[in-house]
C-alpha cells in the first residue's frame, strides 16, 4: 500500500463527484491580457521537453498555438518512435500529447501550472504517421486548482475523436523546479536567457 495519502475519490465513484469537478465556487478562468494572440504559435516551454521541445529527436515536438480565450490547440505527428503495438501509437504517449497540450494552456494564463491528476480516455487506435489534432481548453479555476478539458482527433480538426482527457493542474513557483529539478539542468536553464525568457512568459512575478 503507498503511503501516499489519498486526494478523493475517483471520478464517477459512489463517494462524491471526485477531484476533476470543479467545486461549486470555482470561477471561470480569464484568459492574461498578456497571452499570445489568437493563432500564434508558443514555441517549447524548455528545449529538452518530452513533449514539445525541438531538441528532443524522438519527443513529440507537439506544436501548440494559442486559440480564443482560454483555449489552445496542437498538433503532433505520430513516429514509429512512438509505437506501442505494431504501427500504433502508445498509449502513455497519447497520455504525453495531451499532457503537453494541457499544459501549454498555461501561456493564456500567464501561470507556472503542473499536472496533478490527468485522466485518459483512448477511443480509437492512433496509427503511426497520422497527424493528431488537439484542442483543450481551461474550464474553472479554483485557488491555485487549474481544471481543464482535451480532446485528440485524427487527422485535423474535423476528425474522428481518438483521445480525451480531463485534468486538473495545481499552479507552482518557478522555485518548484529549482528546488526538485537535477542541478545540471536547473543551472543550464538558468544560464539561457531564452529559457528565463519562456519561464516569464509562464510567471507574471518570478
Ligand atoms: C529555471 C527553470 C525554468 C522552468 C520553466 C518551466 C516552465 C513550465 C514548465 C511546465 C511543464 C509542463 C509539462 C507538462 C505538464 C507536466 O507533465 S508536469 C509534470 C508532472 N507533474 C508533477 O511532476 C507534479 C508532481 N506533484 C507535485 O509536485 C505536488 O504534488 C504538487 C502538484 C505541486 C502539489 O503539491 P503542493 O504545492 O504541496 O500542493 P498542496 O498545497 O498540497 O495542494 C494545493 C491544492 O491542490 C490540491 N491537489 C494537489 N495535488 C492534487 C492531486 N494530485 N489531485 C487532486 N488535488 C490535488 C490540494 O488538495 C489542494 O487543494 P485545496 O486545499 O487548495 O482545495
Amino acid at each position: 500500500m503507498s503511503n501516499v495519502p489519498s486526494r478523493g475519490a475517483p471520478p464517477g465513484s459512489p463517494a462524491g463527484p471526485g477531484p476533476l469537478t470543479p467545486p461549486a465556487d470555482a470561477v471561470p478562468p480569464v484568459r492574461h491580457p498578456d497571452a499570445p494572440a489568437p493563432g500564434e504559435p508558443l514555441g517549447a516551454h524548455y528545449e529538452h521537453c518530452f513533449g514539445c521541445g525541438e531538441a528532443q529527436p524522438h519527443g513529440l515536438q507537439l506544436l501548440a498555438r494559442a486559440g480564443e480565450g482560454v483555449r489552445i490547440t496542437a498538433e503532433f505527428t505520430v513516429k514509429p518512435a512512438h509505437q506501442g503495438a505494431p504501427g500504433l501509437a502508445h498509449g502513455g504517449v497519447l497520455a504525453t500529447a495531451l499532457d503537453e497540450t494541457l499544459g501549454s494552456l498555461n501561456w493564456l494564463l500567464r501561470v507556472i501550472a503542473v499536472t496533478g491528476r490527468l485522466q485518459t480516455e483512448f477511443v480509437r487506435p492512433v496509427p503511426v504517421g497520422t497527424s493528431l489534432y488537439l484542442e483543450a481548453e481551461v474550464t474553472a479555476v479554483h485557488g491555485r486548482k487549474i481544471y481543464c478539458t482535451a480532446t485528440g482527433r485524427l487527422g485535423g480538426p474535423e476528425g474522428p475523436v481518438a483521445v480525451r482527457a480531463d485534468a486538473l493542474f495545481i499552479e507552482v513557483k518557478v522555485d518548484h523546479f529549482i528546488d526538485n529539478g537535477r542541478q545540471e539542468e536547473i543551472r543550464a536553464a538558468m544560464a539561457d536567457p531564452d529559457q528565463i525568457k519562456r519561464a516569464r512568459a509562464f510567471e507574471v512575478n518570478p
